[in-house]
């Protein structure tokens, strides 16, 4: 009988903010046990005792249970920043094996990259998940390097549409999406920010402006998955002619919002692709990103 994610032992280089996001929607959708997660850190034991008391889960820094962790996985999770890339790398090369599933969250960086750093030809994949994964709303796109067998490629998505939604698509595809869904949760916050900041400085309380900021956004993204319209057609609804609306978005124009909103998310797929970049570089020359 192929493997099922429900009996796979998972194992996490890197217990961060992404690793944390994808361990929890894992545990509470019950797709995976506690027991069958392993997280690794570096050095922050503060981390990981707050990582097993609050999840039930295996975690360590210590270099020899680390290689224990990795010797009885079978999927195995890159989560570390770009410029620690390099020195995990290091130690990871001889701890893979061929069998094992790769998966990485690394914005960036190539999985001809990957599989060239770690000197390896297992399967990888590589991911541009988002934070949203904690409660289950994530949103990730995914691609498979070539000998991904059947049963990998299903573990993966499996594993990643128990926290959201998955979007296959090309490897090429993966610095946009990263400028859309990956940092784009960090956009909408922004945007709250400032309505609330607004709402403050016009007299409301704390309290309402954020939380009429909150069920705002809520309802808003709720109206475009509920009822079919283009966000363009239910902005036309909200915005009488010659009305508060109308005034508020020819603001939103002479400050070109929209452009604004376009320049961002391609800015971060090109940032995206130069921290890959820098990464390569970095490991060839011997020096950190
Ligand atoms: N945050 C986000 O919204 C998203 C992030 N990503 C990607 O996820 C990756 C991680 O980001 P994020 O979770 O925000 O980062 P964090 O800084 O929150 O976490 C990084 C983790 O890596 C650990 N680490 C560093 N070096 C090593 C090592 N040699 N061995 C084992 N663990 C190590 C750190 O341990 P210690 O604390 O002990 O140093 C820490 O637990 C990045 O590559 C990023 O591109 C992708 C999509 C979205
Ligand atoms: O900021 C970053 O580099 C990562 C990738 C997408 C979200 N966070």
């Amino acid at each position: 009988m192929s493997l099922q994610l429900s009996q796979a032992k998972i194992a996490f280089v890197g217990a961060g903010s992404m690793a944390e996001a994808i361990v929890r929607g894992l545990i509470q959708t019950e797709v995976a046990q506690p027991g069958n997660i392993y997280m690794m850190n570096r050095s922050n034991q503060d981390r990981l005792a707050y990582l097993r008391s609050e999840y039930g889960l295996n975690a360590s820094s210590d270099p020899q249970t680390k290689e224990n962790y990795l010797a009885g996985a079978d999927i195995v999770v890159l989560c570390m920043k770009p410029k620690d890339v390099e020195s995990s790398f290091a130690e990871l090369r001889s701890q893979l094996r061929e069998n094992q599933l790769l998966v990485s969250v690394i914005a960036g960086l190539s999985i001809a990259k990957t599989e060239a750093l770690l000197d390896t030809h297992m399967g990888i994949v590589r991911t541009m998940p988002n934070t949203s994964s904690t409660i289950g709303l994530g949103a990730t796109g995914m691609s498979f390097s070539s000998n991904v067998n059947e049963t990998y490629r299903g573990l993966a998505i499996q594993m990643f549409e128990a926290v959201g939604i998955v979007s296959v698509v090309d490897e090429d595809k993966l610095e946009i999406v990263t400028g859309v869904s990956g940092s784009g949760p960090a956009y909408v916050y922004y945007f709250m920010e400032a309505m609330t900041q607004a709402g403050i400085d016009g007299g409301l309380s704390l309290e309402d402006a954020k939380q009429l900021t909150l069920q705002t956004v809520l309802g808003a993204a709720h109206m475009v998955q509920h009822t079919n319209e283009e966000p363009a057609e239910l902005r036309r609804k909200v915005t009488s002619p010659n009305g508060a609306t109308a005034a508020a978005i020819e603001a939103l124009d002479r400050f070109q919002f929209r452009e604004g909103i376009i320049q961002a998310v391609n800015r971060s797929a090109e940032r995206s692709k130069e921290m890959g970049e820098q990464i390569a570089a970095a490991s060839t020359a011997g020096k950190s990103v």
